[in-house]
């Protein structure tokens, strides 16, 4: 994970009405590297869906930018690809027919035959080798999201951008999806920009978590890095020593911080938003990398948290 592949640059969103202007957020700043899993969590209505449409060209910014690998981007791309909750498959297309669409959309000089033989490899990778010539409505919730899922990487996106794909299945598929998500995005070196309401989701998944305040006006207010291992395992997460430490954050965060959070820090910086390093005495560094600038501890001494 190398540089600022992803560069979120003061974006605001206002919606007007006919009793004014709604600030949704304003002057958010984010960044993200080649190859990194970023997971979003803050209450409903703070705009987290709103940040992953601006991301993938769905929606603008009523100011600002968004960079990525050096471009802005101005509508969507087939560089990025989303996964919604609600799988949006064609269902008059069977799994092969959903998969190969989008593959003949990105390559348009490969014949039928190749287009065919590179969508069944990702119908492999995610697990529905045998169901290929089933339409959506013969597939499960969570047949149709490793459809989706198939669908997404097939076309070799630079980006992955999620918002809540697991969210409505059972806990074991959620699981299963979860896992093969997290092998391909790792094998394949993808970034992933990730909604979730689910923190043990995001602390299984993520290599960094932003935490939203509450909105209108929500901010950006801290990244926290996941101290966990990369090869980290889901049955044994709850047993690395940093485990409750990072969770409680979070918890702590979304209970209770992300309401008071604008009040308690009336000096925050959205350009410079802390970066916390649970269970590491010391500096939170600003996120632009310029100046290191101490803040306050967190994880092993939640006392010392703000
Ligand atoms: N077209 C619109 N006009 C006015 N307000 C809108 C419009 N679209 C979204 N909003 C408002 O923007 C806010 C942010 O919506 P958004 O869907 O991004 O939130 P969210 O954090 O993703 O919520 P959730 O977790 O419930 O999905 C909400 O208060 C919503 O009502």
């Amino acid at each position: 994970m190398t540089g600022k592949f992803v560069s979120i640059e003061g974006i605001a969103k206002r919606y007007s009405g006919a009793s004014g202007t709604t600030t949704i957020f304003e002057n958010l700043w984010l960044s993200m590297a080649r190859g990194e899993f970023a997971c979003v969590i803050g209450h409903s209505g703070c705009g987290k869906t709103t940040v992953l449409n601006i991301l993938a060209g769905l929606d603008e910014p009523s100011e600002g930018a968004v960079i990525v690998d050096g471009r802005a981007i101005s509508g969507t791309s087939l560089d990025r690809a989303v996964i919604f909750q609600s799988h949006a498959l064609l269902p008059w297309r069977t799994v092969l027919g959903n998969v190969s669409y989008a593959v003949s959309s990105k390559w348009r000089s490969w014949d039928r035959a190749k287009v065919r033989a590179h969508a069944q490899s990702f119908i492999d990778l995610v697990g529905l080798t045998g169901s290929e010539h089933k339409r959506p409505s013969e597939l499960s919730g969570g047949m149709k999201q490793r459809v989706g899922i198939a669908r997404a990487l097939s076309i070799t996106p630079k980006m992955m951008l999620m918002d809540e794909p697991f969210s409505a299945l059972d806990a074991l598929t959620r699981g299963t999806l979860q896992d093969e998500v997290r092998r391909i995005c790792l094998e394949t070196g993808q970034t992933a920009f990730m909604i979730t309401h689910d923190v043990d989701e995001a602390i299984y998944l993520a290599d960094k978590i932003f935490l939203m305040t509450n909105g209108p006006g929500a901010v950006l207010a801290e990244i926290v890095e996941n101290p966990l291992p990369r090869d980290r395992g889901r049955t044994d997460l709850h047993r690395h020593p940093l485990y409750y430490a990072l969770r409680n954050h979070i918890v702590d965060f979304l209970v209770t911080r992300s309401k008071t959070f604008a009040a308690e820090t009336p000096h925050h910086d959205p350009r410079n938003v802390p970066i916390v390093h649970i269970g590491k005495p010391g500096l939170a560094i600003a996120s632009s990398g310029e100046e290191p600038r101490p803040t306050w501890i967190s994880g092993t001494n939640p006392g010392l948290s703000a």
